[in-house]
Order: C-alpha cells, then sequence, then structure tokens
C-alpha cells in the first residue's frame, strides 16, 4: 500500500433535494425520484402517463412554494446540512485514527450524483468504499435504491472498488442514546409535554406486506428510544408522515393522529421524526409549520417539534464508530 492512499473512504448518501426552490428544479429533481421503481413499484408505462401527464404538471408548483417556505440562504437545508454532517464525519474520523479519511456525499437523486461522490473518492486514491446511507431504518424504497444507483455506476467501469454497504441502524445504542439525549435537552428547554409522537417517514403498506423490514425497525427504534427515556405506554406513540399516492400507506397516520388526539384529551404534544438523519422538507415544512396548524386547529393548545439530530456531536461520533465498525480489516 501507497503511504498516502487513505485505508477507505466514506460515500454518505441521503435522498437528495433541488437545485433551488423554483417549479423546474422541483419538477427535474421529482421526475428523477419518481421514476425510480423502488420508490413508486407501479406498472411501468402506466406510471409514466400519470406521472408525465398529471403529477409532473401539476405537483411541481406547489411543491416549489413549500420549499420556499423553509429555503436558507445557503441553500436547502438538507443540502446545507448535509455538507455539515460530511466534514463533522470527516473531522470525528481524523480524531479518531489520526487518518485523513475522505468523506464524499452522494444523493440518490439530485446533486451531488451518488456518481460524482464515488468520482471524488477515486480520485483521492481510495480502493476500499463504505456506503454509508443516512436512513436509520431499512426500506427497500430508500437503501435498496442506494445499492441499486451505486452498482448501475459500477456498470460502466473496469477497475471496481471493494464496497461495503451499511444496511440501517434502527436499533444501535449510539443512534438510540443520539435521539434521547436530543429529546432530553429538548424537555429541559421547553419542559415535557403530555405526549412524544414519534413520526416516521411512511411507505406504502404493500411493500411491507411483500417483506420490507421497514415498519418493524420504526416500531424497534421506537421502543428502545421509549425505554431509554423510561416512557409508559401512554407517553408516546408512533405514526407515519408523508403519505403520496392512493394506495394505504403505513398508520396512523401523524395528520389524522394530530386531529383526533385533542378529542382524547392530549392537549400538548412534543414530535418528533427518528426516519430523518437531517432536517428537511417533510420535518420542516410538514412536521413543523403543517403539523402544528393541524393540532392546533383541532383543539390542541402547545405543540413541540424535536429537530432532527443533523450534525449534533452524539449523531455524528456515532456515526463515525459505525463507519470504523465497518471498515473493520481494510488498511
Ligand atoms: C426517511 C426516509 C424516507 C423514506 C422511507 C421515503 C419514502 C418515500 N418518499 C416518497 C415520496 C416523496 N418524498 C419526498 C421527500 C423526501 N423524502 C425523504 C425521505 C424518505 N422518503 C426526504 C429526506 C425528503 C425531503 C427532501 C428535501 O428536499 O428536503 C418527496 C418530495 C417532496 C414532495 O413532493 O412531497 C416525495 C414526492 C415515496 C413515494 C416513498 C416511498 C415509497
Ligand atoms: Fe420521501
Ligand atoms: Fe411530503
Amino acid at each position: 500500500m501507497q503511504t498516502n492512499q487513505p485505508p477507505f473512504g466514506v460515500l454518505l448518501v441521503n435522498l437528495g433535494t433541488p437545485a433551488a426552490p423554483t417549479k423546474t428544479a422541483v419538477r427535474a429533481f421529482l421526475k428523477q425520484f419518481l421514476s425510480d421503481p423502488r420508490v413508486v413499484d407501479v406498472n411501468r408505462v402506466l406510471w409514466w402517463c400519470i406521472l408525465n401527464g398529471i403529477i409532473l404538471n401539476i405537483r411541481p408548483g406547489k411543491v416549489a412554494k413549500l420549499y420556499q417556505s423553509i429555503w436558507w440562504q445557503e441553500g436547502s437545508p438538507l443540502m446545507v446540512i448535509s455538507r455539515k454532517q460530511q466534514q463533522a464525519l470527516q473531522n470525528q474520523l481524523l480524531s479518531r485514527t489520526g487518518l485523513d479519511i475522505p468523506v464524499e456525499l452522494g444523493m440518490s437523486y439530485g446533486e451531488p450524483s451518488l456518481d460524482s461522490g464515488l468520482k471524488a473518492l477515486e480520485a483521492k486514491g481510495v480502493k476500499n468504499v463504505l456506503v454509508l446511507p443516512l436512513y436509520p431504518q431499512y426500506s427497500c424504497s430508500t437503501v435498496a435504491s442506494v445499492v441499486d444507483g451505486v452498482a448501475a455506476m459500477l456498470k460502466s467501469r473496469r477497475n471496481l472498488p471493494e464496497l461495503r454497504f451499511v444496511r440501517d441502524y434502527h436499533d444501535k445504542k449510539g443512534y438510540i442514546a443520539a435521539l434521547a439525549q436530543s429529546v432530553k435537552q429538548h424537555w429541559q428547554q421547553h419542559g415535557q409535554s403530555q405526549k412524544l409522537l414519534l413520526s416516521f417517514h411512511g411507505v406504502p403498506e404493500r411493500y411491507v406486506n411483500e417483506g420490507d423490514p421497514y415498519r418493524d425497525h420504526c416500531y424497534k427504534t421506537a421502543e428502545l428510544l421509549a425505554q431509554e427515556l423510561a416512557l409508559t405506554t401512554e407517553q408516546w406513540m408512533v405514526c407515519f408522515q408523508s403519505r403520496f399516492g392512493k394506495e394505504p400507506w403505513l398508520t396512523p397516520y401523524t395528520d389524522e393522529t394530530l386531529e383526533s388526539l385533542p378529542k382524547q384529551g392530549v392537549k400538548s404534544v412534543d414530535i418528533i421524526s427518528p426516519a430523518f438523519a437531517a432536517d428537511c422538507l417533510e420535518t420542516l415544512e410538514e412536521i413543523s409549520i403543517g403539523g402544528k396548524e393541524t393540532f392546533l386547529h383541532a383543539g390542541g393548545e402547545s405543540y413541540r417539534f424535536v429537530p432532527c439530530l443533523n450534525d449534533d456531536e452524539h449523531h455524528m461520533a456515532f456515526l463515525a464508530d459505525l463507519a470504523l465498525q465497518h471498515a473493520q480489516g481494510w488498511s
């Protein structure tokens, strides 16, 4: 091994986000995202007609407005936070190993692409690549599409790196501890509400019936977090957000739950979205803004959103440990 060659490199992956909060950029992003058969798994010809004939004509304008409501001066929150996570992970790996281990960002959809991330690692002399998708719970709609995407990129290459994938980390001690720490800190600042709602991103129920372990992973995360926070069964509840399309998704739905809780006497809630490693449209708009409106309108009195782990120190230290565990034997 050359002395300047790193033992491995990390491709840090997330979903991706539009390049700008405009109708054109959102349309391009949604077209790539929603054309992925791992995300929308229905008859290809029929879906092509629905996507191009209806969805891509109506949704981009509507969704661009939502992105505008949460966009930061530096860019899309998901991208800004992902860049911070990339830097923080690289720092954590340096302080643990004394080595400059390259960490590159690759998004499943949009830019920087998985391909550009892999090329950047290659340019740094990386021969061993650890792909680390920032999805704590495995789903075919997210993690499997990362595997597909990386495999597709490598199809045209002659000299392949050695590859390892982190499949999930829904039950890992460091992840649960980072979530618990973030909830405790939130309670210290704002006080504890009657209920802690754990709102996970939904998926079609059919995917789970066909073998996707996503729902089990979500409940396992929730139970471990509730245990760590010493909550009684009445003090927490799981729900699923961001339903898309007509078929049934995992229930209970977050919006319906927020509407019904005040009628059941629950007037104050804390809400956290543990499936997201970084704040994005689905947490900052749908949960923090939209969920609050729904709950207060239904008679709720206090609604507090707990931010995602983002580049929190405990979170990044855990991800560095996770990466090092998966990289064992690479030198
Ligand atoms: C946390 C994990 C995620 C799962 C599981 C997931 C499944 C899933 N999503 C859609 C449809 C949409 N998701 C959208 C945005 C979005 N989704 C995730 C994560 C998961 N998705 C993130 C992090 C984001 C936010 C990106 C950002 O820019 O901030 C969108 C786009 C916005 C919109 O039009 O509402 C869609 C569409 C499906 C169909 C699906 C599972 C089958
Ligand atoms: Fe999504
Ligand atoms: Fe959404």
